[in-house]
């Protein structure tokens, strides 16, 4: 039996307007009491009546059972959907920063307080990957998640290959058409793709990854010595966050710009549009494609979460649950390309090999290999705006970390 939502809903800009207009194109059994909002001065689209700036009028009301989640304060949110767990309600969320940053911790609230949060459109925007990951993947079968996790970074650089756009302007209209967050740089600087891919990794395998502990490397240093380089070998750059099994227990996780060629899935993703490939074992190589930013496809997502709690619908955390031993680790080997100004960087680095190496006055780069856990020591240098990576796609592995011909394959792969 479906139950009557009575809805309070937290934040009315691009995804809770995006929401608005989808319930209001729908016939379905739920009712918005109340909106919560901060700036009571600012002309809203809807009866006054129906807004408050505080936020325990919608939290003590007995009234409302759903709570919606969708403001631009990771901390505030945090706030709001822990006192709404504690107090009964369930609660839909698309707040990758707050639910990567406490996942763990509101894991254990609803199974404390039996409650229910749901997150679709925190991640991939209207791509329905959490349930898939949760629900249809087995652990042991599963190897890998890549993709393209961040609309904003690819509509910049969809802008840039496909119509010479500059970079200031693509991300201009990417802020403009409201995919971009409040403070563009987590989009840029992969954080937000970080976030979204730690609450990936928690669904695909069971492993809880405090974001921290994940490389970021974004594209706010992408210059064009590293377009021409990419355009003159057919590649196009786009900002990739993976997490692989590189043996039955240990799993590494990256966000690093790629250079990605013409076969691969991602080279023909484009604008706002987001995509995930997954390896598995028999499965093979699938891949999920759709709109990642924006109200209208995020709201959709949102209002998919909000339709499933009209059936009691709650993550079960089941790999998680199932304490099956893996572990995150650094311990690879990436090839990279490294375009650079300061020699030191190259003997900081420790690369493993290098296979190509381009030096004039005004550029230089190499290309070799690397062990993540040497960027991820150096990655204040890497930040430095003289720097720019780009992984090639080429993982490195030691001969006795290849446990099985099907880690093979994935390698070969994503
Ligand atoms: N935009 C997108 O494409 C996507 C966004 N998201 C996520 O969805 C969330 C919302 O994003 P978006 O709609 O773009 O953000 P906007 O900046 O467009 O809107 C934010 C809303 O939150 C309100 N707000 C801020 N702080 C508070 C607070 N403390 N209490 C109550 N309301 C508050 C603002 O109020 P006021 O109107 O008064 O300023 C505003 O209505 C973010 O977590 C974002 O990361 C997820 C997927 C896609
Ligand atoms: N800023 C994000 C919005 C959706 O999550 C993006 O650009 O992908």
């Amino acid at each position: 039996m479906s139950k009557n939502l009575k809805i309070g809903l937290f934040g009315f800009g691009v995804v809770g307007q995006g929401l608005l207009d989808i319930i209001q194109s729908q016939n379905l059994n739920l009712e918005i009491i109340k909106i919560a909002i901060k700036d009571p001065r600012k002309t809203r689209t809807l009866n006054k009546d129906l807004f408050t700036t505080n936020r325990d009028e919608i939290l003590d009301d007995t009234e409302i059972n759903t709570i919606v989640e969708l403001i631009n304060d990771a901390d505030a949110a945090y706030e709001i959907v822990t006192k709404a767990l504690k107090n009964g309600k369930n609660v839909v969320s698309a707040n990758k920063k707050m639910i990567a940053t406490h996942l763990k911790e509101l894991v254990d609230l609803q199974k404390q307080y039996g409650t229910s949060l749901l997150y679709e459109g925190a991640v991939c925007g209207s791509i329905p990957i959490i349930r898939n990951l949760e629900e249809y993947y087995d652990n042991e079968l599963f190897h890998a998640l890549s993709g393209i996790f961040n609309g904003s970074s690819n509509y910049i650089l969809s802008k840039i290959f496909n119509e010479n756009q500059s970079y200031g302007s693509a991300l201009k209209e990417a802020q403009d058409l409201g995919f971009a967050e409040t403070d563009p740089i987590l989009d840029v600087g992969g954080y937000d793709p970080k976030y979204k891919l730690a609450i990936a990794t928690a669904h695909a395998y069971g492993l809880f990854i405090n974001p921290d502990h994940i490389l970021n490397i974004g594209i706010q240093n992408l210059s064009q010595y590293d377009i021409n380089y990419a355009k003159e070998k057919n590649f196009k750059i786009k900002l990739v966050p993976t997490a692989r099994k590189i043996d039955t227990k240990q799993i590494v996780t990256y966000v690093l710009p790629k250079l990605v060629a013409k076969d691969d899935f991602l080279y023909n993703v484009e604008n706002e549009y987001n995509a995930v490939t997954v390896q598995a074992a028999f499965a093979d190589k699938q891949f999920f494609f759709g709109k990642g930013a924006g109200g209208h496809p995020t709201g959709a997502a949102v209002l998919s979460d909000i339709a499933a709690l009209r059936y009691d619908y709650r993550y079960e955390y089941k790999k998680y649950h199932q304490e099956n031993g893996v572990i995150h680790t650094e311990n690879i080997l990436l090839e990279i390309y490294l375009r650079y100004a300061d020699e030191d960087l190259i003997t900081l680095l420790e690369f493993d090999n290098i296979s190509e190496r381009y030096s004039a006055s005004s550029y230089k780069y190499v290309i070799g290999t690397v062990k993540l856990e040497n960027l991820i020591k150096n990655r204040d240098l890497l930040l430095d705006e003289a720097v720019f990576i780009a992984y090639t796609g080429r993982q490195i592995y030691k001969e006795e970390k290849i446990s099985t011909t099907t880690f093979v394959e994935a390698e070969a792969v994503l």
